[in-house]
C-alpha cells in the first residue's frame, strides 16, 4: 500500500484571498524553499533509478503533491516526512502519467520519459503548468522516438512504446527557436540514462534543472560528459538510489528581493547563496540597484540608493530567467526611468501586465517587450492572478501600494511557493489570508 501524508489536497481548489496592506519596507531574515522547478524534474528522475531515492528540501508546495502522486499511480511506493520525499521503485508498474494529474503540472513528458525508461512504453496526457502563450513540446516526442519508440496520439494523449529490449543509445537535439529546451533535455537524458550505449544531446539547456538532474544521475553511475558537441550521456544497467538534496529556489529569493527593494527594505536569505543567482539576474538587479553579496549560510542584499530603470532580457541560462520578470516589471514601477524587460523564452508572458495597471503602473507591452515607467506611486487594488509568477509581481505591486489590495488566483501560488506569504510576513508585510467569498446561488 502507497503511503503519502499530503501538505495538500491535490484535487480540490479550494481558494484563499490575499489581504495585503502595503506601504512597510521589508527587513529581515528568512529561509528559501528549494527550488520548485529543480525539484520537479528530480521526481521524474527518481523513478528512474532501480534503489529508493530521498530528496531532501522539497518544497511543500501543489506541484510537488501533483507528481509524487503521479509517482504513486506509475506503482511506486512514496512518503513524506517533513521536506524528504523518498519513492521505491514500483514492484507492479502502471506504466500511465495519472490522466488528470498529469494535465495539471508541466513535466508531464519528463515524468513519462522516466517510466519509457525503465519499462519500454508509457501513456501521457498533453502537458499542463501555466497557459501565458502555447508551450510547445515537439523535442520530448523526438527525443523519445529517437530512443527507439513508436509514439502515437490519440484524442487524450500519448502513447510511446519501444520493441524489446526498450530504450536504445540516440542522438536529439534539444534546441528550439527560443533557445534550448530545458524540459526536452531532461526528457533526452533520463531516456539516455537507461539506453545502452552512449547518447548524445546537442544544443542542450544547461539551466540548474537539467545540471541538477545530471548530477542526480552521474552519481548514481550514470556517465555524463559536456563538451562542444553536446551532452554525452552513457546509460547504466543499474541506477542506484540515496540520499539527494534540492538546491534553494532562486525564483523565490529573487522575488523576495525585489519586494524588499521596491518597498525600501533589505532582507537576507537564508539556504542560497550568490551562486545559486543567475549572472543576468544578478547583473539586472546591479544595473537597477541592488547589490547581493554572500553571508555563513546565506545572502543579503543592499540597495545602492533609489532604484534605476533597466533594459534588459530574459535568455536561456546564465541570463535573465523567464520566471523573474513579471516580478521585475513590479518592482521597476519604484525605478526612476523607463525600463524595458523583454521575454526570449516565450513568444509572449505578459498576463501580468493588467493587473500591475490597476494599482496604476505606468506598465505596456509591446510584442515581447514589456515597458513600465515609474517611479509611479501605486494604489491599493483587488486583481486576480492567472499564472503562478503573475501572482507574485502583483503581491509585490500590492506591498508597494497605498491601502489594502485583495489578490485572487492564490491557486497559482499555491503550485509554486510553499511559504513565501509567511515569509513576507516575518520581514514585516501586512498579509491576511481570508476564504474566498462565493457569490450566493
Ligand atoms: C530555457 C528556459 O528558460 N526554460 C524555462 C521553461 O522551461 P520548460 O521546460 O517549461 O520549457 P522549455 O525550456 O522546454 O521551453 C523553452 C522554449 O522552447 C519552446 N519549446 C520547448 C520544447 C519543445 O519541445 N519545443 C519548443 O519549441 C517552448 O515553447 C519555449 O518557447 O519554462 C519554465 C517555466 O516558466 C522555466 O522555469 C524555464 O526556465
Ligand atoms: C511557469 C512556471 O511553471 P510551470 O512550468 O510549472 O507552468 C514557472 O515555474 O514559472
Amino acid at each position: 500500500m502507497n503511503a503519502m501524508t499530503h501538505t495538500h489536497s491535490v484535487h480540490a481548489r479550494d481558494e484563499v484571498v490575499v489581504r495585503v496592506t502595503g506601504g512597510r519596507p521589508l527587513t529581515g531574515r528568512v529561509m528559501v524553499q528549494g527550488s520548485k522547478n529543480i525539484a520537479l524534474h528530480l521526481y521524474a528522475a527518481a523513478l528512474v533509478a532501480d534503489e529508493p531515492v530521498t530528496l531532501q528540501g522539497v518544497p511543500a508546495i501543489l506541484d510537488t503533491d501533483v507528481c509524487a502522486q503521479i509517482l504513486i499511480h506509475t506503482g511506486a511506493h512514496a512518503t513524506v516526512a517533513g521536506d524528504q520525499f523518498t519513492v521505491h521503485p514500483a514492484e507492479h508498474v502502471t506504466p500511465e502519467v495519472h490522466p488528470d494529474l498529469g494535465r495539471r503540472v508541466r513535466t508531464t513528458c519528463v515524468l513519462a520519459a522516466a517510466v519509457l525508461a525503465r519499462h519500454g512504453r508509457v501513456w501521457f496526457p498533453r502537458p499542463g503548468g501555466d497557459a501565458f502563450c502555447a508551450r510547445l513540446f515537439d523535442r520530448h516526442l523526438a527525443a523519445m522516438e529517437a530512443a527507439g519508440a513508436v509514439v502515437t496520439s490519440d484524442e487524450h494523449g500519448f502513447t510511446a512504446r519501444c520493441g524489446a529490449p526498450g530504450v536504445r543509445p540516440f542522438t536529439v537535439d534539444a534546441g528550439t527557436p527560443y533557445g534550448p529546451s530545458l524540459g526536452a533535455t531532461v526528457t533526452a537524458l533520463l531516456l539516455a540514462a537507461r539506453a545502452p550505449g552512449t547518447s548524445l544531446i546537442t544544443n542542450p539547456s544547461i539551466e540548474p534543472e537539467v545540471t541538477e538532474a545530471a548530477r542526480f544521475l552521474n552519481e548514481r553511475g550514470v556517465g555524463i560528459r559536456f563538451d562542444r558537441d553536446g551532452l554525452h550521456v552513457t546509460g547504466s544497467e543499474h541506477i542506484a538510489g540515496g540520499r539527494f538534496r534540492v538546491a534553494g529556489d532562486r525564483i523565490e529569493a529573487a522575488t523576495m528581493i525585489m519586494a524588499a527593494a521596491a518597498t525600501g527594505g533589505s532582507v537576507t536569505l537564508g539556504g542560497i547563496t550568490t551562486h545559486h543567482m543567475p549572472t543576468g539576474l544578478t547583473a539586472a538587479l546591479a544595473d537597477a540597484g541592488i547589490l547581493l553579496a554572500d553571508q555563513p549560510g546565506g545572502m543579503c542584499m543592499a540597495l545602492t540608493g533609489p532604484l534605476h530603470a533597466v533594459e534588459t532580457a530574459t535568455g536561456p541560462h546564465p541570463g535573465l530567467p523567464t520566471d523573474t520578470a513579471p516580478q521585475l516589471a513590479a518592482m521597476l514601477t519604484q525605478a526612476h526611468g523607463t525600463s524595458i524587460v523583454a521575454e526570449r523564452i516565450y513568444p509572449r508572458r505578459d498576463t501580468h501586465i493588467g493587473g500591475l495597471t490597476a494599482f496604476g503602473a505606468a506598465v505596456s507591452s509591446k510584442g515581447a517587450e514589456i515597458y513600465v515607467r515609474g517611479v509611479t506611486p501605486l494604489r491599493a487594488a483587488d486583481v486576480a492572478a492567472e499564472d503562478i509568477r503573475a501572482v507574485t509581481a502583483l503581491l509585490l505591486a500590492a506591498l508597494a501600494a497605498d491601502g489594502t489590495s485583495t489578490i485572487r488566483g492564490m491557486y497559482h501560488l499555491r503550485r509554486g511557493y510553499g511559504r513565501l506569504l509567511t515569509n513576507l510576513a516575518t520581514l514585516g508585510a501586512d498579509i491576511t489570508t481570508l476564504p474566498e467569498a462565493h457569490p450566493c446561488p
